[in-house]
């Protein structure tokens, strides 16, 4: 079974704030769709920069397929959270999926017939290869995400990594996004980070929870067992140090 992720005991800390402390995990074949759940500021942000190579723990080891994650970019797609900006200048849809293949071209390179070819099937994959020529910022934020899905595919990914998907879009535009992931999830193994705890029930095979703050409710600690009868799937904590200061304050504040 190939190991697409193994990051032990890691360590990361923004200046003197802790964010991830003593985090282990392993994702392995098969593949499958894992949601990532846990409070605002918990780090899951965080968590994915670690594995995209953007950070790098000041503790611990982080391999992705089995090389470190600087050495792995070309096999990680990956859709940032949408942080409500508009993209009010002039870039088609065309032009920003082909960004997603600047790791093999290198930035203001020239792209190829293979970029191209890469990134009309992306295009198609994602069904928005009629709007290839249309501005970006004149899409509604469903398609607009399809958009970023498709730059994420573009090279071709074995892991594909998504901060809150979802953020923004109606019901019917999430129905659409999950069926798409769960598509998506035989060929590669997908991360998705998110809050929707109802789309995590029905959608996702695997959840993990970055902060064990998650487990209490009125603060009373939820055992993994029951959260995985509610959600009628495979929890797992990977994270325990941050959430015990969480926990006192909510203590503090009762
Ligand atoms: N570049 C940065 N410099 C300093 N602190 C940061 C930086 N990025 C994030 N943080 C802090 O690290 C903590 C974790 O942030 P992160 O974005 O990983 O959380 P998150 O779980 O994704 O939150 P949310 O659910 O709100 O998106 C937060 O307290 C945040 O303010």
């Amino acid at each position: 079974m190939e190991k697409v992720i193994e990051l032990k005991d890691v360590w990361v800390r923004y200046g003197n704030q802790t964010i991830l402390e003593a985090v282990n995990f392993e994702l392995t074949e098969p593949y499958g769709l894992l949601g990532i759940i846990g409070p605002n500021g918990g780090g899951k942000t965080t968590f994915l920069k670690v594995l995209l190579g953007l950070l790098k723990p000041y503790k611990g080891s982080v391999k992705l397929f089995g090389k470190p994650p600087e050495k792995s970019r070309d096999l990680v797609g990956y859709v940032p959270q949408y942080k409500g900006f508009d993209f009010d200048f002039p870039i088609s849809v065309w032009e920003v999926v082909l960004t997603g293949r600047m790791s093999h071209t290198g930035f203001l390179k020239k792209y190829s017939g293979e970029d191209k070819k890469a990134a009309e099937e992306a295009l198609k994959t994602v069904e928005m290869f009629d709007l290839k020529d249309r501005q970006i910022g004149q899409l509604s934020g469903g398609q607009r995400q399809r958009v970023f899905i498709a730059r994420a595919l573009a090279t071709n990914p074995k892991l594909l990594l998504l901060d809150e998907p979802n953020s923004g879009l109606d019901p019917h535009m999430q129905d659409e996004l999950y069926r798409l992931l769960n598509r998506l999830k035989h060929e590669m193994a997908i991360i998705m980070v998110t809050h929707d705890l109802s789309a995590v029930s029905v959608y996702v095979d695997r959840i993990a929870c970055l902060n064990r703050t998650f487990h209490y409710h009125n603060s009373k600690e939820i055992p993994v067992e029951d959260l995985e009868a509610t959600y009628q799937c495979p929890v797992e904590l990977i994270a325990h140090g941050v959430p015990h200061r969480v926990l006192e304050q909510h203590k503090g504040n009762s």
